[in-house]
């Protein structure tokens, strides 16, 4: 269908777009759970819409055959990120990976993210600061188990991949340092990602507008103390290793010795030459791309299994099973865990953590579905909608890990019913970390404890609500509060 009034061109043929106001476009629609108003939009619009966010245009893809051809046919042109002042700001004006337009600056970067920080043999050399965290994470919900109280597994899980992110990337630990408490990990990382998410005003309005929204939304203020936060922590840990005489024994390279060394040898890298500010850029993704998601993901997990006893049981028995006496859950035993990686996959399908991927912008006109698009358009994939087409899936809202049994669909970007990490050029390098410390995470979880209600709760009673927001990941609103009963109490 097209909209005349809302493009100059008459030979080019536009995506529908819903009614739209003067300024403010389509933004209205957004409503608190952008992933959720636009699912609804696009029944009535279909898989690919266009719509205005103040003045920029924003494709919105629905489908999963929409999504391959954005994020696969046409991947070239839509590769690139939008900007905003607030990423610009944060991200030492396009230094990290995640943030950086398409060009031969990500192109490098990405390259050293790939080959050296997030690569098989990099994540696998983590394994014993896992092991010392999981067994951290066991002993505290041990502790609490003796007294029967519930303990707030959002809590742990957040420390627990905290603390992960803090010693392999950083070198430092979480726990003692003032992320710790000032605010809470989890509130800290979502007020990051909203001003990153680009909604302030002065990206969507013309500059005056932009200018005032801000102003009353105090954003601006609320900015500058997160990244003076965040780089505090960046320079104290890049000072920390450079301090002379000081290195430590350690077992393992942390992500901050390696891109020094890269830095003080200009190794693996084209053209441009790195500096602080690029380590800096790249601990920032660590910092908002690492933690969260993974956590959120357990916590998901552990949601749906306390709400379906019986998968539950299955899950525990799987790994109960393939432990036997050994008496620890090790890396290597996760391999084994087919039943559990089918949760996982579940877990991901109806709640990924980045419900409409990362924000991507076109370079260049492309046509998808027979519409046109132009350079520099917005571009969201609501994987979130995507992953409850039932075009693709059979009772998509129902949380049956079975379904993957026997099927070759997974989340590497290839099926594109299944987008929790994205695809094509910019899809998560961060993919075998997070997935390597959220199945070891839930594996001992499941092998250690039984999970008991809280007195007088239902397994309907768990809330399965979202948190609202414009941040670009969103977890589950309410903590949540489970009692743990020890293996060993048991038997
Ligand atoms: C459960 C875990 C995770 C999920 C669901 C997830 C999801 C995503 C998604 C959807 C994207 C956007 C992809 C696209 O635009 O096509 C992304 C990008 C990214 N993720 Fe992850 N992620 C996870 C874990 C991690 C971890 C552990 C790290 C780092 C240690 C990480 C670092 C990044 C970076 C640097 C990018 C930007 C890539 C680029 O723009 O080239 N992620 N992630």
């Amino acid at each position: 269908k097209k909209n005349k009034q809302q493009h100059k061109n008459p030979q080019k043929h536009y995506p529908p777009s819903p009614p739209k106001l003067p300024l403010i476009g389509n933004l209205h629609q957004l409503g608190s759970s952008p992933h959720q108003s636009l699912w609804q939009l696009s029944k009535k619009y279909g898989p690919v819409m266009l719509l205005h966010l103040g003045r920029v245009p924003t494709l919105v893809i629905s489908s999963a055959e929409a999504a391959k051809e954005a994020l696969k046919t046409n991947d070239l042109h839509c590769c690139s990120r939008p900007s905003s002042a607030g990423t610009r700001r944060l991200t030492y004006n396009y230094l990290d990976v995640a943030f950086a337009p398409y060009g031969e600056y990500w192109r490098e970067i990405r390259k050293i993210c790939v080959l050296e920080l997030f690569s098989v043999k990099r994540v696998q050399s983590y394994w014993s600061v896992r092991e010392e965290e999981v067994a951290k994470l066991v002993n505290s919900i041990s502790s609490s188990s003796s007294s029967g109280a519930p303990v707030d597994l959002t809590e742990k899980l957040f420390a627990f991949t905290a603390s992960i992110i803090f010693r392999i990337a950083y070198g430092t630990t979480f726990q003692g340092s003032k992320f710790e408490h000032a605010k809470n990990i989890h509130e800290l990382i979502h007020d990051t990602e909203a001003m990153m998410g680009g909604l302030s005003g002065a990206d969507y309005f013309p500059s005056w507008i932009g200018w005032i929204t801000d102003r009353v939304s105090g954003v601006h203020k609320e900015f500058d103390r997160i990244s003076s936060e965040l780089d505090g922590l960046f320079q104290q840990v890049i000072d920390d290793h450079l301090r002379v005489g000081t290195e430590v024994e350690k077992d393992h390279e942390d992500i901050v010795d390696v891109l020094l060394k890269i830095v003080r040898e200009q190794t693996g890298f084209g053209a441009a030459q790195l500096g602080h500010n690029n380590i800096k850029g790249v601990l920032l993704n660590l910092f908002l791309g690492g933690i969260d998601t993974s956590a959120i993901t357990m916590v998901w997990a552990m949601a749906e299994l306390a709400r379906k006893p019986k998968l539950m049981k299955k899950a525990q028995e799987e790994v109960r099973r393939c432990i036997g006496n050994k008496g620890k859950v090790t890396e290597g035993d996760t391999d084994e865990l087919q039943y559990l990686k089918m949760v996982i996959k579940e877990t991901f399908r109806l709640h990924p953590p980045a419900p409409m991927i990362l924000p991507r912008e076109t370079m260049s006109h492309f046509k998808i579905q027979g519409y046109d698009v132009d350079p520099k358009t917005l571009v969201f994939v609501n994987d979130w909608a995507i992953a409850r087409d039932p075009e693709s899936w059979k009772d998509p809202e129902e949380f049956v890990p079975e379904r993957f049994d026997g099927s070759s669909i997974d989340y590497k970007g290839q099926h594109f019913e299944f987008l929790p990490f994205g695809a094509g050029r910019r899809i998560c390098p961060g993919m075998y970390m997070g997935t390597t410390t959220v199945e070891l995470g839930l594996a001992n979880l499941l092998y250690w404890f039984d999970w008991k209600l809280p007195n007088g709760m239902k397994e309907e009673d768990i809330s399965m609500e979202e948190a609202t927001g414009l941040a670009l990941t969103i977890s589950k609103k309410t903590a949540l509060h489970l009692v743990p009963v020890k293996l060993s109490q048991e038997t």
